[in-house]
């Protein structure tokens, strides 16, 4: 265990690296995919299964915990670790996309945001400085900025002002965080859509000096091309021995697609939310087991798969739990998932050690597009 946060280039492969972050509470692999734990629940798994699947990292979602339980009394019980039982690395939102996604009457000013609960329509505000101070009542290991992400489509206006907020935003953040040795608060490019105002931010943040990045403002409907395309502008302005986080991001493609372009770090909520929602991730794609054609298939989702998931269970069982809505359903595809999203990140990480990234990413598109599943 380190006593610091630092991030170790172990190769590079093209614009792919492969690192680890080391931190008191343990290591992260890089590139790495971080299940989302919105209300300190990994949703439908147990804990010990989310690290099982080879998880280093999960996120905890400050506006849903501050809203409730509440964050004095997370703390109280001992921070977020001990209340969920996940002694390894947290990372968590600082909850400004989920206010302006959630929540009700929420008005965002120079101070902050107010808003009013989407549980009880109790008024909050959540300033820069009152995020990280949540984030350090949840005893977060890495916390991220209060930014303002755009919608896209935007008006070039609208895009520089939100980005130039944030970027005030990360300045108050830095110094409501403060010096925190095993600890890392990462600043959030925005920009929206436009080269120029991404990097604008990104070298903005850069002169601060944090100890990682996130790209943020993207994932939010735009075409893959044009979030590539923003991070082949933003990525070269960021340094290259800090961690980089791909906010929200994304389906086996996107994260293949922008491993390539220089992303670390990734979440998402689709491999948890699709399993509750009845489809499999395998090597050969998805499956939608609500689908009739499957009520008679005793063959299992991927039989070379080491998740029980995957392996042990026939395709007509699981089309069964989908259909009859039995939580064992949600459980079981929520747990193959994750293992194949984990087994996606370990392939990633040797084939850049091997100096064999391309060819590799190439042979797990094939893998999908063969269908036959
Ligand atoms: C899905 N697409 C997307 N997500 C974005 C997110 C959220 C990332 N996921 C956080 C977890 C989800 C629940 C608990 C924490 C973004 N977050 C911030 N702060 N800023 C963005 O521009 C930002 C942009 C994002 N785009």
């Amino acid at each position: 265990m380190a006593e610091t946060f630092s991030f170790k280039l172990i190769a590079i492969d093209g614009k792919a690296r492969r690192g680890v972050i080391s931190m008191p509470r343990g290591e992260i692999r890089t590139p790495a995919f971080m299940p989302v734990g919105t209300g300190g629940t990994v949703k439908a798994m147990y804990m010990d299964q989310v690290r099982g699947v080879g998880a280093d990292i999960i996120l905890g979602n400050t506006y849903h915990l501050m809203l409730r339980p509440g964050a004095e009394r997370v703390a109280k019980l001992g921070g977020l670790h001990e209340f969920a039982r996940w002694p390894h690395p947290i990372l968590t939102d600082s909850g400004g996309f989920q206010v302006m996604s959630l929540s009700k009457l929420r008005k965002l000013s120079e101070k902050g945001v107010t808003f009013h609960s989407h549980i009880d329509g109790a008024p909050y505000e959540m300033s820069p400085e009152r995020s990280i101070e949540i984030q350090g009542l949840l005893d977060s290991n890495i916390q991220m900025q209060l930014d303002e992400c755009t919608a896209l489509p935007a008006k070039p206006t609208e895009i520089e002002r939100a980005m130039e907020l944030s970027l005030r935003w990360a300045e108050r953040c830095k110094t409501a965080f403060g010096d925190q040795p095993g600890k890392a608060m990462f600043g959030i490019v925005q920009g929206g859509d436009s080269a120029v105002m991404r990097v604008r931010s990104a070298q903005a943040l850069k002169a601060m000096d944090l100890k990682g990045y996130a790209l943020g403002g993207l994932a939010v409907g735009e075409p893959q091309s044009v979030m590539l395309e923003m991070l082949d502008i933003t990525c070269p302005e960021l340094p290259a021995d800090r961690p980089r986080y791909l906010m929200g991001v994304g389906t086996p493609d996107d994260i293949l697609k922008s491993v390539a372009r220089g992303i670390d770090m990734f979440d998402c909520v689709m491999p948890t939310r699709a399993g509750r929602h009845g489809l499999a991730y395998t090597r050969r794609g998805k499956i939608n087991l609500r689908n009739a054609r499957h009520a008679d298939d005793p063959r299992p989702l991927d039989e070379e798969s080491d998740c029980p998931a995957a392996r042990d269970y026939s395709r007509a069982y699981l089309h069964h739990l989908v259909r009859s809505q039995e939580s064992l359903g949600a459980m079981l595809l929520s747990w193959n998932n994750l293992s194949y999203y984990q087994k996606l990140m370990q392939d990633i990480r040797a084939a850049i050690e091997a100096k064999a990234f391309e060819a590799r990413a190439a042979e797990i598109s094939e893998g999908w597009a063969r269908g036959d599943i």
